[in-house]
Parts: structure tokens; C-alpha cells; sequence
């Protein structure tokens, strides 16, 4: 009998292999980061090459150090940064360039011109999503019109798209296998979550031919198998979810009305809101949770671009401290931000107020304000957005949130966490696996494969490790809250 299942956890930054057992445990797990590519302001890409490499090698280091026999793997689970588009040759299996980020500003002008032509509400109902420049769909049909003589080839199905999903399967199956999942295919803006299928009128807005795109599976099912030259023997891959979703899933967010916020790169707050999409009036996005036997559960998100990475700026960029884990000892140096505000919008604010002109600010410096100051104030920035989205999220459901569940590098700062239960006057709930968008991924395979019976076996794995309660004063969360928008509303419109 098979004892784990593996996860590919394919993420903005780095690559990540975990090796889960049957209780959603960590056996064992590799990590690699890979390069970020800004080939000028507002544009991010990554090496499609760089990022199989990283993955394979991560799996590869994974069996080896845990010194398992293939056959004790029951299958793999595959999750991924959403949104990131590689388009690569059917038959040599080379990209056509680089992968476009979900974060590239690439497309705005263009998202700006579809809004300006009326195209909003189409999108919105038949996708769920907003024009940004942050979905798929502008990104393939900017590739397609300039590279020379690529919309021919992909209409012969000698080009192919895929999210990070499709093209790790593509190179995991030897160039067998073209799919993707409904968690990855809702997140292109060419995918219709009501009738679930590429939809021919938004495709034809693009001018994206058909025969270019993945075939849509269930989030739990045997796609294929990898090729045995990989890691000596076959393994089935057996489930996709794109990261958030999958994070959400390896919450337990299994009832409608539960919710989990990720604080990595970005941030990323879904609602389970069942087996209907809720349409949101209030700027958050409708989007698919998972789709499993025939059964598909939507969500609410909120999706704030800029998180941790505004604490890697912090180290990167003005250099204050030396790691993101710092940020916590700097930040606490201080009782307070000293009215200093930072609205990290470095590539504009995604929800709920997706204003693809928004810029980074840092507003009510004195003669007094240190480092340790700015440092809070980027550090609440993630506090303040994720209540932003909760308090849409809340308008848009009718659902009064009772605890949040939370995972992501940033989640573990306890500083933010206990600013984050202040701000929301909600517990924030952090389970002792943190990993829990591999361990989604995982239990979507495992699922599928019968290592784990239902949903309720996996429930019963999710263990709390702290629970953050709210302690601040209504009057002073008040305050805080009204000074966030205040310096919001001054970060708008600024490019
Ligand atoms: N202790 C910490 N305090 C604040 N931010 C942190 C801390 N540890 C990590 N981070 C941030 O978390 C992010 C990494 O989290 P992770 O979940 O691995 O992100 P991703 O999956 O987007 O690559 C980085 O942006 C990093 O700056
Ligand atoms: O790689 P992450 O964890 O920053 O997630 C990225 C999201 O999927 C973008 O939508």
C-alpha cells in the first residue's frame, strides 16, 4: 500500500516538493527559488525553463532524501501561481518566450481599451473576473500578435497555451498530455464558470484560436502518468488546483461560509460559497473552487497583489533589514506606525478596488519617524488590504465571518497576525501544517486515487496551532481603518 502523496507546489517565487502522509503530514520537503525578470517598469516575467527545472529538481531531491520506494507514492498533485502564461512548441516542447507573470502590468492599456469599449460587463458575467491585466487572456493574445506567424501556428495546434499547470503536466507526461483544471482555465478571462467551457464569443474578442488551448478536467482526477526516465518509474498525476483554490481546499474550507486568507507574494483571501456563483458588487472576484465528480463549488476572492513582496522590498529594495523575518523585531520597536501609512501598490491595487494606476505611498512621515515606523506601516499594509476584501466579502455573501484561517510565509509574523485579528475583530486561526496549499494539491490527488475516502477523512486532519484573538478597541480600529482609506485614496491614479 502506497504511504504518501507528493505535491508540486509551483509558486511566484520558488518551487516546492512536499512529500504528505495520510494523516497531511510533511514527510519530507525540497524548495528552489528561481529568477524574477523585470525587463522594465510594471513588467514581470520568468524563464519557463527555469521554472521546470527548479520543480523537477525539487521532486527528484524529495524521493531521494526521503530514501522511499517509488511505489510507496500514490500519486502527484500539482498547484501553481495562477494566471502566468507559457505558450510552447507542440512538438519540441521550447516556449516562445518568456512566461508572462500574473503580476505584469504587459496588458493595462489594452484592459483599459476593452473597458472603454464597453466589453466590462460580459466579462464580468461570464467570467467572474474583471478586465485587469492581471488574468491570461490579454497576455496570450499580446504574444500572439507579436510574435511573427505565431496565431497561425496555433490555430494547426502547433503552439500551445497553458497556465503553470498545463505546462509542468506537458513536460511531466514526455509531451502527452494537454489539460488543465477549472481553478486554473476561470482565471484566463476566456472560460465561461456557467456553462464550463472556453467560451467561442470571448475567444473570438481575443482572437485566440481554439485548437491552442488545454482540455479542462475535473481538480480530481488521473490526468496521466510521468515519464519513467524522470524518476525511474512511472507515477500518476492525479490532481490540479491553482495555489489559492488549493490553499483552500488544505484549509478544510469545506462549508459554505468558510474562509482562508494566504499571505505570500500577494495575498489572497477565498470565501466558500458553495455550489452557486455569487456575483460580487463590491470589487472581489467569482471564481471556482474546485470541481470534483461532477461537482463544482465556487468561491469569493479578494486578491491583493502585493504582500510579502512589499516585505522583500523592505530588504531589497530600501534595504532595512537583512530578511523577510526581521521585519517582526524592526516592526516591534515601536508601539505603533506613528500615523505613518504605506499603500504597497507597486503594480497598482487589485481588489477591491482594481485601479491599475495606483502606485506605491508612503504617507505621514515627520521629523520623527524611523525605520522601525515604515516597517510597521508595510507590515500592516497586509492587514489593512486583507480587511479591505473581508469587509467586501462580507457585503457580497451576507455571511458575518466567524474566524479566519490563515497560511502563507507572512502568516508566520505573529506581530501581523495579532494586528490582523484586531483589525478584522475576527480570530485569525494558523493550523500547524502551514503548507497548506501543497497539502490541497495532495489531497486533490489523493482523492482521486482513493488514498484518501472523502473529504471528511481529510477534515479530520487539520490541527490548530495558535489561535490569534482580537483585542483592540473599537474606537481605535475605527481610527486606524479611517486613516488607511485616507492614504488609499491618495495612492490612486498616481501613474
Ligand atoms: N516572518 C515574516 N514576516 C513577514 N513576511 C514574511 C515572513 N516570512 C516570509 N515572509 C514573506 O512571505 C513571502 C513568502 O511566502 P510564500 O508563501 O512562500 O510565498 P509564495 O508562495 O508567493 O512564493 C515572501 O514575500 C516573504 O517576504
Ligand atoms: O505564488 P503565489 O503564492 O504568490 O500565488 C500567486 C497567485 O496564484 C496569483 O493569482
Amino acid at each position: 500500500m502506497a504511504k504518501y502523496v507528493l505535491a508540486l507546489d509551483q509558486g511566484t517565487t520558488s518551487s516546492r516538493s512536499i512529500l504528505f502522509n495520510h494523516q497531511g503530514k510533511i514527510e519530507a520537503t525540497a524548495q528552489q527559488e528561481f529568477e524574477q525578470i523585470f525587463p522594465s517598469p510594471g513588467l514581470v516575467e520568468h524563464d519557463p525553463d527555469a521554472i521546470w527545472e527548479s520543480q523537477l529538481s525539487t521532486a527528484q531531491q524529495v524521493i531521494e532524501q526521503s530514501g522511499i520506494s517509488l511505489s510507496d507514492i500514490a500519486a502527484i498533485g500539482i498547484t501553481n501561481q495562477r494566471e502566468t502564461i507559457v505558450l510552447w512548441d507542440r512538438d519540441t516542447g521550447k516556449p516562445v518566450s518568456n512566461a508572462i507573470v500574473w503580476q505584469s502590468r504587459l496588458t493595462a492599456k489594452r484592459c483599459d481599451q476593452l473597458k472603454a469599449e464597453g466589453y466590462e460587463k460580459l466579462f464580468r458575467e461570464k467570467t467572474g473576473l474583471v478586465l485587469d491585466a492581471y488574468f491570461s487572456g490579454t497576455k496570450i493574445e499580446y504574444l500572439l500578435n507579436e510574435i511573427e506567424g505565431l496565431r497561425e501556428k496555433a490555430a494547426k495546434g502547433e503552439v500551445l497555451f497553458g497556465t503553470i499547470d498545463s505546462f509542468l503536466i506537458w513536460r511531466l507526461t514526455g509531451g502527452k498530455v494537454h489539460v488543465t483544471d477549472p481553478t486554473n482555465a476561470c482565471r484566463t478571462l476566456l472560460y465561461n464558470i456557467h456553462t464550463h467551457e472556453w467560451d467561442a464569443e470571448l475567444l473570438k474578442i481575443f482572437n485566440i484560436p481554439r485548437a491552442m488551448l488545454p482540455q479542462v478536467k475535473s481538480s480530481s482526477e488521473v490526468y496521466g502518468e510521468t515519464t519513467s526516465e524522470l524518476f525511474g518509474a512511472p507515477i500518476k498525476i492525479a490532481g490540479i488546483a491553482g495555489d489559492q483554490q488549493a490553499a483552500t481546499f488544505g484549509q478544510g474550507c469545506f462549508e459554505t461560509g468558510s474562509a482562508k486568507n494566504t499571505y505570500g507574494t500577494g495575498c489572497f483571501m477565498l470565501m466558500n460559497t458553495g455550489d452557486k456563483p455569487v456575483p460580487s458588487t463590491t470589487g472581489l472576484l467569482t471564481t471556482i473552487g474546485w470541481s470534483i465528480n461532477g461537482k463544482v463549488t465556487y468561491c469569493l476572492e479578494g486578491s491583493v497583489f502585493i504582500a510579502g513582496a512589499a516585505i522583500q522590498w523592505l530588504r531589497d529594495g530600501l534595504q532595512i533589514i537583512k530578511s523577510s523575518e526581521e521585519v517582526e523585531g524592526l516592526a516591534s520597536q515601536v508601539e505603533d506606525s506613528g500615523d505613518v501609512f504605506f499603500v504597497p501598490a507597486f503594480v497598482g491595487l487589485g481588489a477591491p478596488y482594481w485601479n491599475q494606476n495606483a502606485r506605491g505611498t508612503l504617507i505621514g512621515l515627520t521629523r520623527g519617524s524611523k525605520k522601525a515606523h515604515v516597517a510597521r506601516a508595510v507590515l500592516e499594509s497586509l492587514a489593512y488590504q486583507s480587511c479591505d476584501v473581508l469587509h467586501a466579502m462580507e457585503e457580497d455573501s451576507g455571511i458575518k465571518l466567524k474566524n479566519l484561517k490563515v497560511d502563507g510565509g507572512a502568516a508566520a509574523n505573529q506581530l501581523l497576525m495579532q494586528f490582523q485579528a484586531d483589525m478584522l475583530d475576527v480570530p485569525a486561526q494558523r493550523p500547524v501544517v502551514h503548507e497548506t496549499t501543497a497539502l490541497g494539491a495532495a489531497y486533490l490527488a489523493g482523492l482521486a486515487v482513493g488514498f484518501w475516502q472523502d473529504q471528511n477523512e481529510v477534515t479530520k486532519n487539520w490541527a490548530l496551532d495558535v489561535e490569534f484573538q482580537p483585542a483592540m478597541e473599537p474606537q481605535r480600529r475605527t481610527h486606524l481603518y479611517q486613516r488607511w482609506k485616507k492614504a488609499i485614496e491618495r495612492s490612486k491614479d498616481w501613474a
